[in-house]
């Protein structure tokens, strides 16, 4: 793993580490490029992807009737576990695609945390869990928004498959392992805004507590595909 940052760095020097610290990072995680299929091998249709038939039932009621052509690239590689970066004008469907991936990984008889979402901000994370919710009625799956600052007696009750943090928050409940990392086989990062290279280096912190292999996707592309000297990971680019 690359050297850590140095908190209070000028800006252009924060992302010249950065840049040193994701390419040490990003090389450290497997790249499959040979796996990128060309247009016309993609799926046309949700149901040519393999999900299971409760959640294309669920992906019926929420009233998708066809992929975008970000979903029709990303979703059967992120449900063979592959790392992802998602990049695309926005809105084009990148957060319907990871949540439709996590859904289709996520072990609905196993009830621990499967997968964590980072999100930039609270709004962001209720919009995303209520997205795998509605996206997942049929498959049993537990979604917990982690909100406050301190993990209270609700929050220890509750059991779930997938959580959902700010990665500043995140990092402190793994730390006191209110959250255990140890069922996590997934990560999704869900795009930054004007924060953005705080919230890369907030993300890159819990990242650094998994193993290596854990998936890895992302739609926060702007720094990281500007930073990444060589692409390891699986690209989207629409
Ligand atoms: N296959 C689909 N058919 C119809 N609507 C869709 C489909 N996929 C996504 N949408 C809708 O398009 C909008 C954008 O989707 P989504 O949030 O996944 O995009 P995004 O690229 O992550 O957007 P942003 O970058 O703004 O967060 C949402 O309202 C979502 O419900």
């Amino acid at each position: 793993m690359g050297s850590r940052l140095k908190r209070g760095t000028s800006p252009r020097n924060r992302n010249e580490a950065l840049e040193s610290v994701l390419s040490k990072y990003l090389e450290a995680i497997y790249c499959r490029p040979d796996s990128i299929a060309y247009l016309s091998d993609l799926p046309k249709s949700f149901d040519a992807m393999g999900l299971s038939e409760n959640l294309l039932k669920g992906i019926r009621e929420y009233g998708f009737v066809e992929p975008f052509l970000i979903q029709r690239r990303g979703i059967v590689p992120f449900c063979a576990g592959e790392n992802l970066i998602l990049e695309s004008t926005s809105p084009s469907g990148k957060t319907v695609t990871s949540c439709l991936g996590i859904l289709q990984r996520v072990d609905g008889a196993l009830v621990q945390c499967q997968a964590l979402v980072l999100v930039p901000d609270v709004a962001n994370g209720k919009k995303i869990a209520e997205l795998i919710r509605r996206l997942g009625v049929h498959l049993g799956i537990e979604v917990h928004e982690f909100t406050r600052e301190t993990v209270d007696d609700e929050d220890r009750e509750v059991l779930f498959h997938v959580a959902l943090a700010t990665p500043d928050l995140g990092s402190r409940l793994f730390r006191e392992r209110s959250i255990s990392c140890d069922s996590i086989k997934m990560i999704l990062v869900s795009k930054g805004e004007t924060t953005i290279v705080q919230y890369v280096y907030e993300v890159l912190d819990i990242f650094k507590l998994f193993p290596s292999d854990v998936q890895v996707c992302c739609s926060i592309l702007n720094p990281i595909r500007a930073l990444t000297l060589k692409p390891p990971l699986l690209l989207l680019d629409i």
